[in-house]
């Protein structure tokens, strides 16, 4: 969770405690009239420095441990508020806890992970230092000035080059970089809804994938987004291969908290497409039921993922590390934040089930294996 991407919480609180007259009114913040869509591109592009910002600002005080963050980050140094590096933190530790459990099931069997809008994520590289005998192919997609830089970064830091299986592929332009087993690629993720469709180099079209989309999908018109899914699930992979989609997005917009947040975004010319079409977990379950992912899926706010994934231990290390008495506030940030994630498991033998096998035990609040649930 990034600064911007909240409300002003404290006026919101305010509002909602009668404090203030203008229901639903947000702080006022800067009226962006810039309105092109190479602007609108732009500025979910910059949402990438803020995610690596929140990484930085939460390894620093001990919430993550990252030693990769830094390298992508143009800020070496920064501090966020409390209740925001608690959802940094949330919201990495329930991604990171889905994709544990995908990638210790069948362990040793070829697994793929797609990450859309992966921008500066050090996943793959704590992945690679957490489980240095993974057979995973990795690929990130995002826009070429995304990718370019996080290139030229991984150039520049010995300490990722040396984690990488084999020396990497570099385009002439710097944009998009392959191994057998790291990929990434620049591309418009809406150049996958065309018919015409680009490749993804070194994708095997059979091996169990897990799609990732951390605050990404959102970003674009839900037809584009679902065409997307489609592309990839039926024309890039086999439609019979084993497939996931992992969802972090915000939620809940139609609340006080909820029309502040999608109005700060607007003013930063930010705007959260799929929200209106998928504005709560249900509606998230059925998106993922209709996209294909008809084998189970489950749904959680992020203070779900507080309350019920992390231990008791954890959560008394993490609650030391920093003074936070807005827990008011917390909860309101952490429950208009979701983690979703729906799965299918076609083939029918044992070696296809993996996903039912990682993920039919994780609790959901909304949704379980297919038949129960939402
Ligand atoms: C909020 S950032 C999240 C980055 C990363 N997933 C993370 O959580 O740290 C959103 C990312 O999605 C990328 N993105 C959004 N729309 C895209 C598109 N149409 N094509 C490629 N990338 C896109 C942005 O460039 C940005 O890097």
């Amino acid at each position: 969770m990034a600064a911007p991407e909240i409300p002003n919480l404290k006026s919101l609180l305010a509002q909602r405690r009668g404090g203030l007259h203008a229901r639903g009114r947000g702080p006022r913040a800067p009226i962006s009239h810039e309105t092109s869509e190479a602007a609108k591109d732009d500025a979910v592009k910059g949402t990438d420095q803020d995610a690596a910002g929140s990484r930085v600002s939460c390894v620093e005080l001990g919430y993550l441990d990252d030693p990769y963050a830094k390298v992508f980050a143009a800020q070496q140094t920064v501090r966020r508020l409390p209740l925001l590096n608690r959802g940094t933190y949330v919201r990495t530790t329930g991604l990171d806890q889905l994709i544990h459990q995908f990638l210790t099931t069948a362990p040793g069997s070829p697994k793929q992970i797609i990450s859309l809008g992966a921008g500066t994520d050090t996943r793959y590289f704590r992945l690679l230092s957490a489980y240095p005998s993974l057979n995973l192919t990795y690929h990130e997609i995002d826009f070429p000035c995304n990718t370019s830089s996080k290139i030229a970064a991984i150039q520049r830091s010995p300490a990722i080059l040396s984690l990488l299986s084999h020396p990497p592929t570099i385009s002439t332009d710097g944009t998009s970089l392959s191994t057998p087993t790291y990929n990434i690629t620049a591309l418009d993720l809406r150049t996958l809804a065309s018919p015409t469709p680009p490749p993804l180099p070194n994708l095997n079209p059979s091996t169990p994938t897990l799609l990732l989309s951390e605050c990404c999908l959102v970003y674009l018109p839900p037809t584009t987004a679902s065409d997307i899914l489609t592309t990839l699930t039926t024309h890039h992979l086999s439609p019979t291969t084993p497939c996931a989609l992992v969802l972090y997005e915000p939620v809940r917009p139609h609340d006080a908290f909820g029309r502040t947040m999608v109005s700060n975004l607007k003013s930063r010319n930010i705007h959260l497409h799929t929200l209106a079409t998928y504005p709560d977990l249900a509606s998230q379950i059925t998106r993922l039921k209709t996209a294909g992912f008809d084998a189970g899926q489950g749904g959680v706010d992020t203070g779900f993922v507080w309350r019920e994934w992390v231990s008791e231990a954890e959560k008394e290390r993490v609650g030391a590390l920093e003074m936070l008495d807005e827990f008011e506030e917390l909860g309101l940030l952490l429950g208009h934040y979701c983690v979703c994630w729906g799965w299918r498991d076609r083939g029918g033998e044992e070696k296809d089930m993996v996903f039912s096998e990682a993920w039919s035990g994780v609790k959901a609040q909304v949704g379980g294996p297919a038949g129960e649930g939402a």
